[in-house]
C-alpha cells in the first residue's frame, strides 16, 4: 500500500508500449463506488472476494502490465495464478511508508495508526509477496521512474 505499484507499473506499460490495468480500478468502475466505501459498506471479506474475482479475469483478458492492490495475494488461489506470470514486489520501510500514504482515508486498513498498521500488514504478508514475486525491488530513495527502470531490469524486459 502506497509503496508505488499504480505509479510505476503505469510507467512501466508506457515504457514497453503495452496496456496498463489496474485491479483496484476495475473494481471501483464496476461498482460505482471507491474502495473505501466498499470496505465501510460490505466490510473487507467482500472487498477481497470482489479482489480475487478482478484479479482472474485480468490476467485472464490483459496481455500487458497489471497492477494488484496490496492485499490480494492474501487469497491463496490468486497466489497460484500468479505463478505464470512476471511478478515484482515493491518495498520500502515505514517511514516511506507513512510519507507516502500519510492518513489517507483512500486506504481504509491504514486509516487508524498508520505506523502500527503498516508494520503489522507486512509482518503478516511478507512471506506471502517474497513467494509470488520473481524480483524485489526497494524503492526507498528512488523515483518512481528508477524503480521503474529497475524492474525492467531485473526482469530483463526490454523497451519497446
Ligand atoms: N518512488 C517513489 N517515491 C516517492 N513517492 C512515490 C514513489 N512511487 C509512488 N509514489 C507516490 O506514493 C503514493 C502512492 O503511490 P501508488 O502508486 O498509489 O502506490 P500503490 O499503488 O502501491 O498503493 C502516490 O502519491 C505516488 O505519487
Ligand atoms: O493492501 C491492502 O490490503 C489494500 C491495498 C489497496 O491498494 P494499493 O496497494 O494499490 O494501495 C486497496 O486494494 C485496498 O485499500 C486494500
Ligand atoms: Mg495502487
Amino acid at each position: 500500500m502506497g509503496v508505488g505499484k499504480s505509479t510505476v507499473g503505469r510507467l512501466i506499460a508506457e515504457r514497453l508500449g503495452v496496456g496498463y490495468r489496474d485491479t483496484d480500478d476495475d473494481i471501483t468502475a464496476e461498482q460505482g463506488r471507491t474502495i473505501a466505501d466498499i470496505f465501510v459498506d460490505d466490510g473487507e471479506p467482500a472487498f477481497r472476494a470482489l479482489e480475487k474475482d478482478a484479479v482472474r479475469r485480468a490476467l485472464d483478458e490483459h496481455p500487458g502490465v497489471l497492477a494488484l492492490g496490496g492485499g490480494a495475494i492474501l487469497d491463496a488461489d490468486t497466489r497460484a495464478l500468479l505463478a505464470a506470470h512476471r511478478v515484482a514486489y515493491l518495498s520500502m520501510d515505514v517511514e516511506e511508508a507513512v510519507r507516502r500514504t500519510g492518513l489517507n482515508v483512500a486506504r481504509p486498513l491504514l486509516a487508524v495508526n498508520p505506523r502500527r498498521q503498516w508494520r503489522e500488514l507486512m509482518e503478516a504478508r511478507r512471506h506471502l509477496y517474497t513467494e509470488v514475486a520473481r524480483t524485489v525491488v526497494s524503492t526507498d530513495g528512488r523515483t518512481a521512474e528508477e524503480v521503474a527502470q529497475a524492474v525492467l531490469d531485473a526482469l530483463e524486459l526490454n523497451e519497446a
